[in-house]
């Protein structure tokens, strides 16, 4: 069903909002999927408050301005983006459709926003880029302790015109989830975790979950084809988190002294290097200090630890220690253009979308992933136009008040 807006595509009249998207998803992923895309660690109560810290907040629109001529784009990587979002990087799309990541890339490219790819792609990072044209990717990061597996991802990476990497450093181990553990999580065939297909120093294409028990360490070796030394660190590995993938497990040694330098020189010059995953003002001056180009403040979206503070609640400190010396984006729960506003005037220079964009995925595709970019950015203009900004830079704090629990408001 559709009908066309004025001057702009066809609205699907099934799907007006980012809410009706998460349901029409839920009907289209097997259980597996839908639990592992869906699921925040433990009780998820860091996954919901990233939604909800966004009601703290209301809009303090200005009124008679000339509205005539809004402009929601910014300025990434020597590039304009249509509006401050960019889609999160998320692993395993092709569970969601077999298109996959290249179907998201392609949406992106059509939307004129950014692509962040996950390490744990279904698809290569090479097959995503081609035919983007030089349109913005960046490439998400797990730093393994068999350096030779990043060396070479980023290596591909920078041949195939990436203009960044996301040291993702919220993942020293993984998170507790635990519809992963009951479904006992496993990619089914015939999708790859591609990056590491043809990496001759591993077997790590098959990716199992839900092992967080000896017992199931034991169950996957019989699957397995890798070495003695990945069963000894996979044993390692296995009381601290529900997930296991070959050697290329979470890395529990990162640290800012030894590994962002390494980073550094391996990207330069081609590419940035940003930390994904930075939740107080202290690492913030850490990253500043070590040289990082970037940081997304986030908490990966409630799946690691959970009873961390709502993204939107740390960006505040976070946006303040960064002093204007490195740029500040931040994700997690944001479902709306208002959210988008929102993170804008309270620092944030780009915001970047997750679960929403699996939903569009798994909705229709590229075009499902088109769709949402499209109800996010409609939202995000119109907001824009009903509180009086012309352009993202004007979207300060000074439109937004606080409101507590008991009501009380105050400015910021
Ligand atoms: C299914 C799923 C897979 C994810 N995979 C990765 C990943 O491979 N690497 C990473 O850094 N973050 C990953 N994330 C976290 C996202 O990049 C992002 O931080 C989070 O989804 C933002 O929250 P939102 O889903 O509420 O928008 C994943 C998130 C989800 C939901
Ligand atoms: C393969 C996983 C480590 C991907 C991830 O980051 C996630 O599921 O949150």
């Amino acid at each position: 069903m559709a009908a066309q807006e004025k001057g702009g595509k066809p609205h699907d009249l099934n799907c007006l909002t980012i809410a009706e998207l998460a349901k029409h998803a839920e009907l289209r992923m097997v259980k597996q999927t839908r639990d592992y895309y869906n699921e925040g660690a433990d009780s998820g109560s860091t996954l919901l408050e990233n939604s909800t810290a966004y009601s703290k907040y209301r809009i303090r629109p200005r009124v008679l301005r000339d509205m005539s001529l809004i402009d929601t784009s910014v300025s990434i990587w020597g590039a304009r983006n249509s509006v401050p979002i960019g889609v999160a990087p998320t692993a395993m799309q092709c569970l969601a459709h077999p298109d996959g990541e290249v179907a998201t890339a392609k949406a992106c490219k059509e939307a004129g926003v950014t692509m962040g790819l996950s390490s744990f792609a279904t698809s290569t990072l090479e097959d995503v880029a081609s035919g983007l044209n030089g349109h913005p990717l960046v490439l998400q990061l797990y730093l393994f302790e068999e350096r030779e597996h990043s060396r070479k991802l980023i290596q591909r990476a920078k041949k195939a015109g990436y203009k960044a990497v996301f040291l993702t450093v919220d993942t020293p181990m993984l998170g507790r989830r635990n519809m992963e553990i009951r479904n006992q999580f496993e990619l089914p065939k015939p999708y790859k975790i591609a990056n590491f297909v043809d990496d001759s120093t591993s077997s790590a294409s098959e990716m199992v979950m839900g092992g967080s028990t000896p017992e199931s360490v034991q169950g996957e070796e019989k699957k397995s084809t890798s070495t003695k030394g990945y069963y000894d660190r996979k044993i390692r590995q296995a009381p601290t988190g529900p997930i296991t993938f070959h050697t290329h497990a979470p890395n529990p040694t990162l640290s800012w002294e030894r590994d962002i330098g390494w980073l550094k020189e391996q990207c330069s010059p081609e590419m940035e290097v940003w930390v994904k995953g930075i939740a107080t003002a202290e690492d913030t001056y850490l990253a500043v200090r070590h040289g990082v180009d970037g940081i997304v403040v986030s908490n990966h979206g409630g799946r690691q630890l959970n009873g961390a503070l709502a993204t939107l609640d740390a960006l505040p400190e976070i946006v303040e220690a960064a002093k204007g010396r490195i740029p500040v984006h931040v994700d997690g729960g944001i479902r709306h253009g208002t959210d988008v506003f929102k993170a804008v005037a309270l620092g944030a220079d780009f915001v970047w979308i997750g679960r929403p964009v699996l939903w569009g995925l798994a909705y229709k595709g590229q075009e499902g992933v088109e769709l949402c970019l499209r109800l996010l950015s409609d939202e995000f203009r119109l907001c824009m136009g009903l509180a009086g900004t012309v352009k993202v830079e004007d979207i300060t704090k000074e439109y937004l008040v606080k409101i507590d629990k008991s009501g009380f408001i105050s400015r910021l």
